[in-house]
């Protein structure tokens, strides 16, 4: 295991629980001590060692060797891959676990190629706690290398309700990082909505842990049910500090609730920390999906870590414009709104997510295995979502689906929810702007929505001025051929304004 953090550390336990030798390498010889510590304490007697060269490490594998990365992207891994290569030989594996952006993955691919080492891209989901007792894992690669890999990582995954692994061959190439980075897009469109959520909830007056058993209602039955997002929010509203005697009590005074005290800025966009939040939403942009919800959930985080920035904005907007009180008369009804409200752009999460995977396989050609994506989001991961994954991806991810099942837009099935949620989303969107709420994921899948299935956008007059400042050219409405369908460019231009000389423009004033 190299890199020994939260996830490889906690993976490293993993391992050796389940019977075999792990050896460590991490810069940081405490963090090696930390695991080997945590190692005894389980009773994992002997299963660990820790290597401060590759000499030493590569030396202590049985071949053919499996060397696992839990590294920050970038540099690193090149770093590392570069230091290991002449202690590796062929057949050797390198399952990198990080959230490695996807071309690194394959450039890296190519590097090693010749060499007959194989190096597998497996994006892992489920923080901490999933990498101590089972991931959801998403390795994309060589086959060869994937189906050896195969019952090693069926063991240690996250099991779902049917106790199936949640980890399969996701696809050739960087797919399996690609997945993982569009699995992190998805969890950032969810998390902001699911956190608009929870501020309307606090401007209605109620009270973190009454938001709580919100939560823990929401994702016990429903449309948010099984939702993990949804779960950990119903248990963290309700965890309280310790307090000077050690114990967690319901003084509130002596044990305040930590969410109480947790401040508005989500940073690790800004600090380099991660990247997949950049990446899946420049990926959207570059493959030309439309991905509102998840862009403008990338916008809220960006704007949240700047506080500094902020409170001079504040400043100078003389206080700005804060959420007011919520006056609400039937608050049961409000909350089933807000319940529907968060499912649409949770679901929206999902079908942009699922937009972006469609388009980049197709330009990349890496046959991602759709039944796969669906079994590995079975459990374990992040964006879990039971009612979603039952009854929305399953009937199409299940049996091979074309592009166009891909596009989740398109489906029967899709509609009827989202026809279903629309008026209660509007709801909730035009008293959160009335009132000042903050709701950019919220508000983006309504508009998004509306936009993916409007067939009398304004558009019309954009690409009307686009035509008259820049010959752009326009389709017409009477146009009846298949081309009008089509993101080509249109067939007509017409001559709004002919351009003309500057002295015309300027007329008398004018000088040379
Ligand atoms: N945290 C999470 O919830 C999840 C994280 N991930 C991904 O997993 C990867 C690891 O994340 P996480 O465990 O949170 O991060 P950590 O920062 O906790 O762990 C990274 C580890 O890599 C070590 N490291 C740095 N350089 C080297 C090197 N040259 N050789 C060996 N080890 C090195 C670091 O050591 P040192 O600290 O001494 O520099 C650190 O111990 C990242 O790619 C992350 O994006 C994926 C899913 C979930
Ligand atoms: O990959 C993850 C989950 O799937 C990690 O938890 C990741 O650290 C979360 O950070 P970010 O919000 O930037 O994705």
């Amino acid at each position: 295991m190299i890199g020994c953090g939260s996830m490889g550390g906690g993976m490293a336990l993993l391992f050796a629980e389940d019977g075999m030798q792990v050896a460590l390498s991490d810069p940081s010889e405490e963090a090696m001590d930390a695991v080997i510590a945590k190692a005894e304490q389980s009773g994992y007697n002997g299963r660990m060692t820790k290597h401060k060269d590759y000499d030493s490490l590569c030396k202590s594998l049985s071949s053919p060797r499996l060397l696992i990365f839990s590294l920050p992207h970038g540099n690193v891994g090149d770093k590392v891959l570069e230091g290991l290569l002449p202690h590796l030989s062929r057949n050797d594996i390198v399952l990198d676990c990080g959230n490695e952006h996807f071309a690194n993955t394959e450039r890296r691919q190519e590097k090693v190629k010749n060499t007959g080492i194989r190096y597998v891209g497996c994006g892992v989901s489920g923080g901490y706690q999933a990498a101590r007792a089972g991931p959801s894992m998403c390795p994309g690669g060589d086959v060869s290398a994937l189906k050896e890999l195969l019952p090693l990582l069926e063991k240690v995954a996250a099991k779902d309700k049917a106790e199936k692994p949640c980890v399969g061959i996701i696809g050739k190439g960087g797919s399996g990082h690609y997945v993982k980075m569009i699995h992190n897009g998805i969890e950032h469109g969810m998390m902001s909505a699911i956190c608009e959520a929870w501020g309307i909830m606090r401007k209605m007056g109620m009270e973190y842990e009454e938001i709580g058993n919100v939560f823990s209602q929401w994702n016990s039955e429903g449309e948010l049910r099984g939702t993990f997002l949804i779960s950990i929010g119903a248990d963290l509203s309700h965890k309280r500090e310790p307090g000077n005697d050690g114990k967690a009590k319901e003084d509130p005074n002596n044990h305040p609730l930590v969410l109480s005290e947790v401040l508005d800025k989500v940073v690790q966009d800004v600090t380099g920390e991660e990247g997949t939040g950049i990446w899946s939403n420049t990926e959207a942009i570059e493959l030309h999906v439309p991905a509102s919800t998840l862009n403008v959930a990338h916008a809220l985080r960006l704007a949240s870590a700047f506080r500094g920035d902020r409170e001079k904005a504040n400043d100078a907007f003389d206080g700005g414009f804060p959420p007011a009180q919520m006056d609400i008369n039937d608050k049961t009804a409000f909350l089933e709104d807000l319940r529907k409200a968060t499912y649409a752009a949770c679901l929206a999460s999902y079908i942009q997510g699922f937009n972006i995977i469609a388009r980049a396989d197709q330009e990349h050609k890496w046959e991602i295995d759709y039944s796969q994506v669906w079994q590995i989001w079975r459990a374990g991961c992040i964006i879990q979502a039971d009612y979603i994954s039952d009854e929305i991806l399953a009937p199409v991810l299940k049996s091979k689906p074309s592009s166009d099942d891909l596009n989740l837009n398109f489906s029967s099935r899709v509609a009827q929810d989202v026809r279903r949620c629309f008026p209660a989303l509007r709801r909730v969107v035009g008293k959160a702007i009335e009132t000042d709420q903050v709701v950019p994921a919220i508000s983006a899948t309504l508009e998004y929505f509306k936009i993916i299935s409007g067939t009398d956008l304004p558009t019309s007059f954009y690409e009307a001025e686009l035509d008259y400042f820049g010959s752009h050219m326009f389709d017409k409405k009477g146009d009846g051929d298949k081309e009008v369908k089509k993101p080509m460019e249109g067939k007509h231009h017409f001559e709004w304004k002919p351009a003309t000389s500057q002295k015309e423009v300027y007329g008398k004033n004018y000088k040379i």
